[in-house]
């Protein structure tokens, strides 16, 4: 068990959406320290990192460059569109994407960010357009407020829905959105006053400042400023503090309750704004169409939705964008050819498209933008390839999209300007020598399996305590049951003077306790520096508005420049902008520890930190620990290394089974003959 990992860092083929890293049983793999880099004490890594930095910004700057003038040309030709002579069909087309786009915006951040699986959005576009349809059509109220109207609607079914589904897991949530998008699509069918399966007629053509918005080609700005606004609000969110605990959801929410984040609040967040997308649709849809019927909202629309998020790339922004325009443009050509190919009529384009899903999952399953990414990665110019930092590699830059990975530009503004950054404020240390932490009598039982045995120990402030012990002693156990990543089946466990048994982890880390895995967890497609900087979550404030806002900047660059700061403390600064996932084990170690110390903790639990470390790096990696014992930071640590162990810690408890065999300075453990027998497997 000990020696396991979360996932093959060394995959090159990184996935862009988070894996599971919170799985406790993950596969094992062998100790890899080449990449690691030694540790260096704090501040001599200042000069290091400068250079880092420097170097990275001849790749990045030529990406940006050529990124800029691609985006410049597409805004150009999309703002130029309505104004140049083509087809009417054309502009047809062009509002369906943009209209597409933003509810396949909300799955982007639903399914591919989040992995909640929804085939329930077109619900949500049915929401929003039937409202304002109804409220314009019958009753004279004007677009814009049914614009509001459909918005809040939306919000409030959201919300029963959230509130009953997002707790469920694996295929349960999937299967509760396919039943909730037919319940609500047969509500709209057959209610009278929306018009059963006729739908509703004559709903009114927008109107902007006097100018009628009736025809497609004035709509158009408008739908492709809401998209675009969507995206960009998107994209912003996912680069902030809330975005990271976002990404968590994908797989790392036991680590992200552990470092203080709300999991469920997130998903109940991530669900809203998927379906508050969907609605702007809606709504926009109707005006567009002039009419609304049930058809456009069922659960075919539902799923064709999720198609276009797949072809696109599922947790990439501008893939929204690829999906909706090529599901639509095929969609429509197919609907024109088969029939003529084929010499009878039939929804044949749907076998066509269920084909193409198929080869796309199985032979690029990371949809198209993800794919054009990696090839214009590819063709990148190998002078750039050469000025690659310390510690990056090609498939790093190549899988950095998730779009996701829009967050580097302000790191890299806050890293390269940390001086100029105001410190985050740091907690008190409780008073040296008081009790911290207080274990009493604490059990766990798995089945008929006592895991941990009514185990009492006190641990003091300012001090290193070990918890040793052979394997399956019931260490790793303990210290689930400490950060109340477990709960307990009898036994107390008190924090600085506050009982906390039955707490859940988030809590106890408001208190100052912060830890790291047996099994490094971690959001292996975010960069080094940005998990680290989601140990801080705690210590920031700015919610999911401010974030799309772009109203966090300030607290972001002070997140980031922390982050750094914790890096450059472990020697990890070269390794900053590379993705977690592509670290090796020692690494990804020291990154947790990072993490860790990140929140600004008062206790720190380590569990097997030098697993996976070179003797140098042991080295230096005990003498941050005496560093940070100094500073009044109290440790309690799990580790099989004994001269580690021996050579750190002021005390140790040791466990056999579950039970608490002695507790002493590193000494009398030693000369213990019932320690020495326990490891020996010998009877004492
Ligand atoms: N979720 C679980 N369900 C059932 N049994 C469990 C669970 N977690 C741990 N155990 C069992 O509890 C015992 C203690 O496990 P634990 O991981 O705490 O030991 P450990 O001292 O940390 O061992 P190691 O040093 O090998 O990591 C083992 O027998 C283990 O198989």
């Amino acid at each position: 068990m000990r020696d396991a990992m979360t996932h093959a860092a060394d995959t090159p083929d990184v996935p862009s959406a988070p894996s599971a890293p919170d799985a406790p049983d993950a596969p094992d793999a062998p100790d890899s320290g080449d990449s690691t880099r030694p540790l260096q004490p704090p501040g001599v890594a200042a000069a290091t990192a400068a250079a880092a930095l420097a170097g990275r910004s001849s790749t990045s700057g030529w990406k940006d460059h050529a990124g800029r003038i691609a985006a410049g040309f597409a805004l150009l030709v999309l703002a130029a569109l309505p104004l140049l002579p083509v087809p009417e069909f054309w502009i047809t087309q062009a509002n369906y994407i943009g209209m597409f786009a933003l509810v396949v915006l909300g799955l982007v951040l639903l399914t591919g960010v989040a992995g909640l699986t929804s085939f329930g959005q077109a619900a949500f576009v049915g929401l929003g357009a039937y409202t304002t349809a109804l409220l314009s059509s019958r009753y004279g109220v004007s677009p814009w407020l049914g614009l509001f109207a459909g918005l809040m609607v939306t919000l409030v079914v959201a919300l029963v829905l959230g509130w009953i589904t997002l707790r469920m897991s694996g295929h349960y949530l999937p299967l509760a959105t396919i039943a909730w998008a037919l319940s609500l699509n047969y509500t709209i069918a057959n209610l009278d006053v929306l018009g059963k399966y006729d739908g509703i007629l004559g709903v009114p053509a927008l109107e902007f400042l006097g100018v009628s918005l009736a025809d497609g080609r004035s709509i158009y700005y408008l739908i492709w400023l809401c998209a675009l606004l969507g995206a960009v609000a998107v994209r912003h969110l996912l680069d902030s503090r809330p975005g990271r605990a976002i990404r968590a959801l994908g797989g790392a929410t036991v680590m992200a309750e552990a470092m203080g984040v709300s999991t469920y609040r997130y998903k109940v967040i991530v669900f809203l704004l998927a379906a508050l997308l969907a609605s702007v649709s809606g709504w926009l849809f109707a005006h567009v169409q002039r009419t609304v019927n049930p058809s456009p909202f069922g659960l075919r629309m539902g799923i064709e939705y999720l198609f276009m998020a797949v072809v696109g790339g599922v947790s990439s922004v501008w893939g929204a964008f690829v999906g909706a325009g090529v599901f639509k443009i095929i969609e429509d050509q197919l609907k024109e050819l088969l029939p003529r190919l084929l010499g009878s009529n039939g929804n044949f384009e749907i076998i066509v498209l269920g084909v193409v899903l198929v080869l796309m999952l199985k032979y690029a399953p990371k949809g198209l933008w993800p794919a054009a990414r990696l090839l214009t990665a590819r063709l990148q110019p190998t002078r750039a390839l050469g000025h690659r930092p310390v510690g990056t590699n090609a498939n790093a830059n190549a899988n950095a999209d998730a779009d996701a990975s829009a967050q580097r530009r302000p790191h890299r503004d806050a890293v390269g300007a940390p001086s100029t950054t105001a410190a985050l404020p740091r907690r008190a240390q409780p008073a040296r020598g008081t009790p911290l932490l207080r274990v009493d009598r604490l059990r766990k039982q798995f089945g008929g399996l006592v895991a941990v045995n009514d185990v009492s120990f006190t641990l003091h402030a300012g001090e290193i305590m070990g918890l040793i012990g052979p394997n399956g002693a019931g260490k790793s156990t303990t210290f689930n049951l400490i950060s109340g990543v477990l709960s307990a089946s009898s036994g107390r466990v008190e924090m600085a003077g506050t009982p906390v048994t039955g707490w859940p982890s988030r809590r106890i880390a408001r208190l100052g306790l912060s830890r790291t895995f047996q099994h490094v967890k971690m959001i292996p497609d975010m960069t080094v520096l940005e998990n680290v900087a989601l140990g801080g979550y705690l210590r920031g404030r700015s919610g999911t508005l401010k974030a799309m806002l772009r109203l966090d900047r300030a607290e972001e660059r002070q997140l980031m420049a922390e982050a750094q700061r914790q890096l450059q403390r472990i020697g990890m600064q070269d390794h900053a902008h590379e993705l977690a996932g592509n670290l090796a084990l020692g690494p990804q170690r020291l990154m947790e520890i990072a993490r860790a110390l990140c929140s600004d903790p008062a206790l720190l639990l380590l569990d097997e930190p030098a697993a996976g470390l070179r003797l140098k790096e042991k080295q230096a990696l005990a003498d941050v620990l005496r560093q940070l014992r100094q500073e009044g930071l109290s440790i309690l640590l799990v580790e099989h290394d004994m001269d580690f162990v021996m050579g750190l810690t002021d005390r140790i408890v040791v466990m056999e089974f579950g039970t608490r065999l002695m507790e002493g300075t590193p000494q009398e453990v030693q000369a213990s003959p019932a320690v020495r027998a326990a490891y020996l497997g010998t009877e004492h």
